[in-house]
């Protein structure tokens, strides 16, 4: 898998180097390419905005310096093969279910946008050319998509066969298939008593049925408690 990164920050992708991530790009799993949108502007002041038109406040990114980044990096030909990533508080919310299907993909372009935004004809554009996704991380205000772009990367790549090393822990987490979409049930390791607090019995009691049910009852409860969007009326009857 190829991953690139335009940004006017490249410098938030060095991060790419570390942990799992660092070994996966060592191991050949994921190839990582971070790039300069300033790179393609051609004035003294490297400009990669400008005022919006219509008026209102803050500036708006110019197409020209992603079309002549999009020209080198990618190329001028339509490849739906190629997914290109708008990281946008505007974006469809990202998920478990687009993590794993960009994870099966070739190559992810990130396109981080900063200032109020990038002009849409950019976005419009690479619709016409590549398979796009504006996706969005949640409702609250980010000063630009990097940090976003970082944060589906990890969900993506720990995706990619081969990346993790027991590839059974994918399947028992939040939101995987395994666990019908439902949050993860708490998590407990020795000491069996620290401060006061015990592990529940029934983890120490060796009786896997017991065990299997009291986690699926956990998972239940939480998700309820906390995520009653999660548990719609087909999954709450086979709860
Ligand atoms: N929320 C937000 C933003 O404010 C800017 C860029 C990306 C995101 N997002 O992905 O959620």
């Amino acid at each position: 898998m190829r991953l690139d990164y335009l940004s006017i920050f490249p410098g938030y992708f060095d991060v790419l180097g570390i942990s799992l991530l660092g070994k996966a790009a060592v191991n050949g799993l994921v190839d990582v390419y971070a790039h300069d949108l300033r790179d393609w502007t051609h004035d003294r002041h490297r400009t990669v905005d400008d005022t919006p038109c219509g008026g209102g406040a803050g500036m708006v990114m110019k197409p020209d310096p992603w079309g002549e980044a999009f020209d080198e990096i990618i190329g001028t030909e339509p490849d739906p093969s190629v997914h290109v990533v708008f990281p946008s508080p505007s974006g469809e919310p990202f998920t478990q279910s687009v993590a794993h299907d960009l994870s099966s993909v070739e190559r992810i372009v990130f396109c981080c946008g900063r200032y109020e935004g990038i002009d849409h004809r950019v976005i419009d554009y690479a619709r016409s050319m590549w398979t796009v996704h504006e996706v969005s991380l949640g409702d609250y205000v980010l000063n630009g998509g990097e940090v976003a772009a970082l944060a589906i990367t990890e969900a993506v790549v720990r995706l990619v066969p081969g990346f993790m090393g027991n590839p059974q822990s994918l399947a028992e987490e939040s939101f995987s298939a395994g666990q019908d979409g439902l949050l993860e049930y708490p998590l407990f390791t020795r000491p069996v008593s620290w401060r006061g607090l015990d592990v529940p019995e029934v983890l120490m009691s060796g009786h896997h049925g017991r065990i299997a049910k009291w986690r699926r009852d956990e998972s239940i409860r939480l998700t309820r408690e906390r995520r009653p969007d999660l548990t719609d009326s087909d999954v709450s009857a086979r709860h």
